[in-house]
């Protein structure tokens, strides 16, 4: 019920991956199905230690995703860069401009027209679970029917948003990774979550997949007066890329230590009203940075 979860699976990715051609030509190594639980009750985050984990920034980009957000413009401002290489590329493709990440993203904070137009990543995250056009032309807010539901109906087994929308998929920039999400309340009040994500980079994306879905829980478990329980993550094509091996191989040669504790110091009224100060992380001792290259 640890990190080792983790490093259990990146070792048996490294043993038995199959080795693939992928979209972004960068080539992984990957298996297909697989599980792990995280105990949240004691108030323990899973944020790895075996290397320091920028956790703010993952916060930070799931309460964009709340908002509702699908502009880049709000990350950049915060500093956040790692949504920008998917408009740029785009800018880039349709220019044939050259620019620079950092003069792309002074550009984006420059100009409010030309973040209009470039800047957007289409009906992603956000728009899906917030803001779903429906065929019958309503508007759905997934993420407040299930607090609603979580408060009057806690024993349901229908608590879950969704963003695979089919008809919007070729408008993205990227489909959703970390596309459902599902909510579970045991009868003494304990809030349980399971992410499927259909796609997982394990080296950079999954470290950052984790950390979002326990701030989300935690908030969810705040809204809806809860205690909380597991966080279980499922995933389908769990890859490693070829040019992040050494790194991984170094990650798993390093002792975990325990996970940081995450408290909540504020207790907003609104699921959209969290602030990243909200977050009291602490106890957080990782071993040091592991730089890798991002496959676009
Ligand atoms: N190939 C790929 N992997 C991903 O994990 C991923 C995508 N694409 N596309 C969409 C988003 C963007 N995500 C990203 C993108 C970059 C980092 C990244 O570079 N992280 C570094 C440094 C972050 C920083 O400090 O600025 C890290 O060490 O965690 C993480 C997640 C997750 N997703
Ligand atoms: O939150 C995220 C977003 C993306 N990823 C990774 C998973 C894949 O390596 C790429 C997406 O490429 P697809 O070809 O669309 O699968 O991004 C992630 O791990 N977490």
């Amino acid at each position: 019920m640890s990190e080792h979860q983790y490093l259990r699976l990146v070792s048996d990715i490294l043993e038995k991956g199959d080795q693939r051609h992928d979209r972004t030509g960068v080539g992984t190594l990957s298996l297909f199905g697989a599980m792990m639980r995280f105990d949240l009750s004691k108030g323990r985050i899973p944020i790895l230690t075996t290397k320091k984990v920028s956790y703010r920034l993952a916060i930070r980009e799931m309460l964009w995703f709340l908002s509702g957000d699908t502009n880049i413009r709000p990350l950049v401002e915060q500093g956040v860069s790692i949504w920008s290489d998917w408009p740029l590329a785009r800018y880039q493709a349709e220019t044939g401009a050259l620019l620079s990440k950092k003069e792309f993203e002074a550009k984006i904070l420059a100009d409010t027209e030309f973040a209009k137009k470039w800047g957007d990543l289409g009906p992603v995250y956000g728009r899906q679970w917030r803001r779903w056009q429906g065929s019958d032309g309503q508007v759905y807010d997934q993420i407040a029917t299930l607090i609603e539901t979580l408060k009057s109906n806690p024993s349901s087994r229908r608590m879950l948003f969704h963003g695979w929308n089919v008809a919007e998929l070729k408008d993205m920039a990227l489909p959703p990774c970390h596309m459902v999400y599902q909510y579970h309340v045991t009868s003494d009040g304990r809030l349980n979550s399971l992410l499927y994500q259909r796609s997982a980079d394990v080296f950079l994306g999954l470290p950052f997949n984790l950390v979002g879905a326990a701030a989300l829980q935690a908030m969810l478990a705040d809204q809806a007066g809860l205690a909380l329980g597991d966080l279980v993550w499922t995933g389908g094509d769990v890859h490693i890329y070829r040019n992040h091996i050494d790194q991984m191989k170094e990650q798993l040669a390093r002792e975990p230590r325990a996970f940081p504790r995450l408290e909540l110091t504020r207790h907003p009224n609104s699921i959209t009203d969290y602030k990243i100060e909200d977050f009291a992380i602490t106890g957080y001792d990782p071993h040091p940075p592991i730089k890798g290259a991002v496959a676009v």
